[in-house]
This record gives structure tokens, sequence and C-alpha cells, in this order.
């Protein structure tokens, strides 16, 4: 997968060379590419935003560098990219939408600042690429670096061999499968006695059923104290398999 940054902040994402994501890129498994979005300015000051039309606080970020970045990291010949742009007015990011975004072969992200992006710089770039738009929360954050950080990390180690242990990305609370939309439950590992406290007996004593037996227990529990709505959402879903296989 090729992903495209245009941000002001590059050194931002010296995360991404780190861990996982950094063996991933050193093995060829991702092409992570930085840009920064003052590169196609065109004043000497490199001015990337200007006061909001309609009046209001803060400022917006101006389209023509935003157009022209665009155009030069997304306007090649072939297949297009999907843009990516963070923003707190965006659909939520989930692990579903992740698995799907895993699927695409190259995203491009744009990360805002200040009170946004002048509007018209996505109409501009939806008549010519796919454009999502997404929300990692309902919080305001001061710009998308931070949720662009999240999106790669989610998205990167749903690719092959990034993980090294597929299982695990499996197993993912949030991902379909063994313990769909459960949340994970407690972890343990060595030493098996730890400042008076002892490891689950259960998981020292080699019966795979019991041990996922009382994972999945774990999980409930976890979830009716955390997530009460996802239970609710659980029952609702195990009861219209149900009826459907009456
Ligand atoms: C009042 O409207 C505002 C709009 C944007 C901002 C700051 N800002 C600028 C670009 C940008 C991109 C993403 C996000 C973001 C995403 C999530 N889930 N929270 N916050 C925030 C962003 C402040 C206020």
């Amino acid at each position: 997968m090729r992903i495209d940054i245009i941000t002001i902040f590059p050194d931002y994402f010296a995360p991404l060379e780190l861990s996982l994501i950094g063996k991933a890129r050193a093995a060829g498994i991702l092409d992570i590419r930085l840009h920064d979005l003052r590169s196609w300015t065109r004043d000497r000051h490199n001015t990337v935003d200007d006061t909001p039309y309609g009046g209001g606080p803060g400022m917006v970020m101006k389209p023509q560098p935003w157009g022209e970045a665009l155009d030069a990291v997304a306007g090649g010949a072939g297949a297009p990219p999907r843009l990516v742009l963070p923003t707190p007015s965006g659909t939520p990011f989930t692990q579903e939408r992740a698995k799907r975004l895993s699927d695409e072969p190259w995203l491009v992200f744009a990360c805002g600042r200040y009170e946004g992006i002048d509007a018209r710089v996505v109409a501009d770039a939806e008549r010519r690429m796919p454009v999502e738009e997404l929300s990692i929360g309902d919080y305001v954050l001061a710009g998308g670096e931070s949720a662009t950080l999240v999106i790669v990390e989610t998205v990167s180690r749903l690719l092959p061999g990034v993980l090294g242990n597929a299982e695990s990305a499996v197993q993912d609370s949030f991902a379909a499968g063994a313990m769909e939309h459960l949340l994970e439950g407690p972890v343990y590992t060595k030493p098996a006695h730890w400042r008076d406290q002892e490891v689950p007996p259960v998981l020292l004593s080699g019966d795979h059923g019991a041990v996922d037996r009382w994972r999945r227990h774990e999980a409930l529990r976890k979830t009716a104290r955390n997530r009460p709505e996802l239970l609710r959402e659980l029952a609702a879903r195990r009861l219209h398999e149900l009826e459907r296989s009456d």
C-alpha cells in the first residue's frame, strides 16, 4: 500500500519510522511519503491560511496550496487514490472502515489545521478521486495529524506481513471473528505470581476449551461494564440471526 500525507507539520509523522510500521516500510509492504503543504505556496511567507468569509473566529486554510498539492501528489495517470480527510464533522472511523481502507492500494491524507480547509478543495478533489471525510471521535483536535496517525496505524496493522502474527489482528475485539464486537478481556504473562497477585489458574490449566470460555466470559463482563450498548447490539444481532434461521 502507498500512503501519501500532506501536512504543514511533516515532523509530526516521525513515529511512522518506528516499530511495526517502520519495519513494514523497510520491507516494502508500506510506501509512506510525506509532503509539506508549504511547498505549494507562492508567496515569500509561504502562507497557507486566511480569514474566514462570513466572519467568525480563527483562520481557514487557503484552497490554492491544497489544490496544487493534490494535483501534484494525486493527479498522475492511472487509477486515482482515495483521499482521506480527517475532520471533526466526518463519518465515524471504525474497525470496519479500517478493514475497508486496508483493501485500498493508495491512500492520500490531507491534514488540515486552523478551523479547517476551504470547502472548495474537497468539492474539487471529488471531481477526480473518491474522498472520505473521517472523524476519529467526538472531540476536537488542533489538526488532522493525530487523526492521520491513528488511521494509518489502525489500517497498516491489518495489512498482511505488518503484524507478523496475523492472528492477533483477527482476534481484535472490534474485528469480525471470535468475540465479535466485544471488548478485550484481561491479558497476563509471566511471572504467574506477582505482588501477591496470581494469574487466573484456568490460564495455566492447558484446557483450551476452558480458556476460551473464561476469555469470552471476561470479555462479556468488560463489555457490560464499559460499553453496555455493544451488548444490546450483540443481542439484537443474535436475535435477528435466530429469526432468520427460523
Ligand atoms: C469548530 O470547528 C473546528 C474544526 C477543526 C478544528 C481543528 N482542526 C483543523 C483540522 C482538523 C482535522 C481534524 C480534526 C479532528 C478530527 C477529530 N475526530 N477531532 N478533531 C480537527 C481539525 C477546530 C475547530
